[in-house]
């Protein structure tokens, strides 16, 4: 049964009590009586409407008989035994149903007995609730220790032996009222009174003892099964203090009661003779001696229960309250773990994000590096071959024409001579600059080799590309380079310009094309510009 259960109280049988045999548990209520199309109240009615029917017959019929102080000798004292059948079966209806529904049988008999005895009738009904009160006791302390069902081990029925005979020194108060009510004298009073107990806890115990044992774990499963019971409630408490405060109401009751009652029958049975009566005195010392015996054992008896009941309930408790730190430390602890993990799952999702930025980073610089010329950062060659292609296959499928410009720059080799390779790369970049911004978007410019560089030009005509080589010709010239020894200005480049699809419809013819235009350009004199 987890927490969870206990927490929402869901009706489950028992939730402090996972497992194992059925518990007395709170008592069935009387109202269930009330749901009449129910099979199992039906059946209920029937069997509590005899027992009331049989308990009322055997009441009258112990009363014919004479059964109230059936005499046994025993160890040379003479015990009287009282038979009343009528308990035997309060006794099952109480500890398997509830106080109630053996109280009421119990009451209904004992009154209609009293009655029937000649018993007037205020006397009656006080006297009537002496069996009550010992089935109170007993239903009341069995429930609130939820003890088990199965009526097995020693404990159990030392539990059972105990509160047997505590309920019966409480239920056979009765006999005081039936002796003064009878104006019986002290001994006889002492004797019935001893018979009616004993006799109670005798049945009780050998009579009642082995139905209990074989009846009850199948009675309360087939209770269990028509009347799921509630889960067990704080109620237990103030069902405790009920039954202590009932324990402590019946000893004094039963005290006040014993003398009140015995003092009557000692004056009412010798009110002139002084001998008898110090006899009668002696005798009420001796039973009062006889009573405190039992109100001694009583009260061993009570610290036995009490004990019992205390170190039933400290236990569960420190047990749930372990179960309770336990599942609470697990939580935590669980919390965290889930905490930690998630720290870490976001740690790791951080680093993740900014390796993923470095590598988008890299692949990025890869890129650039594999497609870029690192002195210009024009396209390089390799970016040449890659785009012409899907270039030319664009211009097929739309059908325009594209011009391929091979640009070689005059005499550059005596640039690098006279004034040195510094000089010679700003001359590069200062064309790379003209080559850059002197074209459309949808034009691009490779770096072909070290001073040979390549146009792609889309959707133009021959002489619309002869016409623009011819503008960056001038803006080329127009260019101012430094040098050590001043400035170089007036610089030239030729250039040979091969178009799609005249020229050649794939990358390597166009190139061949627009090399050999170049070849006569510089053959024919270089700054000038030739078409293939
Ligand atoms: N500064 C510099 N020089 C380069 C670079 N790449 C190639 N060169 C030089 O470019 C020169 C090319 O010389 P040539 O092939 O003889 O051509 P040219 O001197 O321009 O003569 P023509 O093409 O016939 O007009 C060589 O001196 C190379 O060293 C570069 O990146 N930087």
């Amino acid at each position: 049964m987890s927490s969870v259960d206990r927490l929402s109280g869901r009706a489950s049988g028992s939730a402090y009590f996972p497992s194992g045999p059925p518990r007395f548990g709170p008592g069935l209520p009387l109202r269930v009586l009330l749901q009449v199309g129910n099979p199992a109240a039906r059946r209920l009615w029937l069997w509590w409407g005899l027992t009331i029917i049989a308990c009322i017959t055997l009441g009258v019929q112990v009363v014919q008989s004479h059964w109230s102080g059936v005499p046994l000798r025993f160890g040379g004292v003479d015990f009287y035994i009282t038979v009343y059948p009528p308990l035997l079966l309060c006794v099952l209806w109480t500890l398997w149903f509830g106080v109630s529904w053996g109280a009421i049988p119990a009451y209904c008999s004992s009154l209609v007995l009293a009655l029937y005895a000649g018993m007037p009738p205020g006397w009656a009904l006080l006297f009537a609730l002496s069996n009550p009160l010992g089935l109170l006791v007993l239903g009341t302390v069995y429930r609130a220790i939820r003890m088990p069902a199965a009526f097995a081990g020693f404990g159990q029925w030392c539990f059972f032996i105990t509160l047997l005979f505590i309920a019966s020194v409480f239920g056979a108060t009765g006999s005081f009222i039936w002796s003064y009510a009878n104006q019986l004298d002290t001994t006889d009073a002492y004797a019935i009174w001893q018979g009616w107990w004993l006799g109670g806890f005798l049945q009780g115990l050998l009579l009642n003892g082995p139905v209990l044992l074989v009846c009850t774990n199948a009675v309360m499963r087939w209770r269990n099964r028509a009347y799921p019971p509630p889960p067990p409630a704080m109620m237990e408490k103030w069902r405790l203090l009920l039954t202590s405060l009932l324990v402590i109401a019946g000893v004094l009751a039963f005290l006040w009661l014993s003398f009140f009652l015995s003092n009557g029958s000692a004056r009412i049975a010798h009110p002139n003779s002084v001998l008898e009566w110090q006899n009668s005195a002696q005798q009420l010392r001796d039973s009062t001696i006889a009573v405190y015996w039992v109100l001694t054992v009583l009260f061993l008896a009570m610290v036995f229960l009490g004990y019992q009941f205390f170190s039933h309930w400290t236990g569960e408790l420190e047990r749930v309250a372990q179960s309770l730190a336990r599942e609470r430390d697990l939580a935590e602890l669980r919390h965290q773990e889930t905490e930690l993990a998630r720290e870490r799952l976001e740690q790791a999702n951080q680093q993740l994000a900014i390796r993923m930025v470095e590598v988008e980073s890299l692949q990025h610089q890869l890129l650039e590096q594999a497609t870029r010329d690192p002195l210009t950062y024009l396209f390089n060659r390799r970016y040449l071959h890659d785009t012409l292609p899907v270039e030319l296959q664009r211009a097929q499928r739309q059908a325009y024409p594209v011009c391929v410009v091979m640009i070689d720059l005059d005499h550059f080799k005596a640039v690098n001579d006279r004034h040195g390779h510094a000089v010679g790369d700003a001359v590069l970049l200062a064309l790379a600059g003209v080559l850059r911004t002197g074209l459309r978007a949808t034009d691009f410019t490779a770096r072909y080799g070290g001073e040979e560089f390549c146009l792609v030009l889309a959707d133009i005509q021959p002489d619309q590309a002869l016409e623009l080589v011819q503008q960056l010709q001038q803006r080329y010239a127009g260019l101012r380079v430094r040098a050590s020894d001043g400035e170089l200005s007036g610089m030239t480049f030729s250039a040979g310009i091969a178009c799609y699809p005249l020229d050649g419809d794939c990358e390597d013819a166009l190139l061949r094309a627009a090399d050999r235009a170049l070849y006569r350009a510089k053959a024919e004199g270089r700054d000038c510009v030739r078409l293939a």
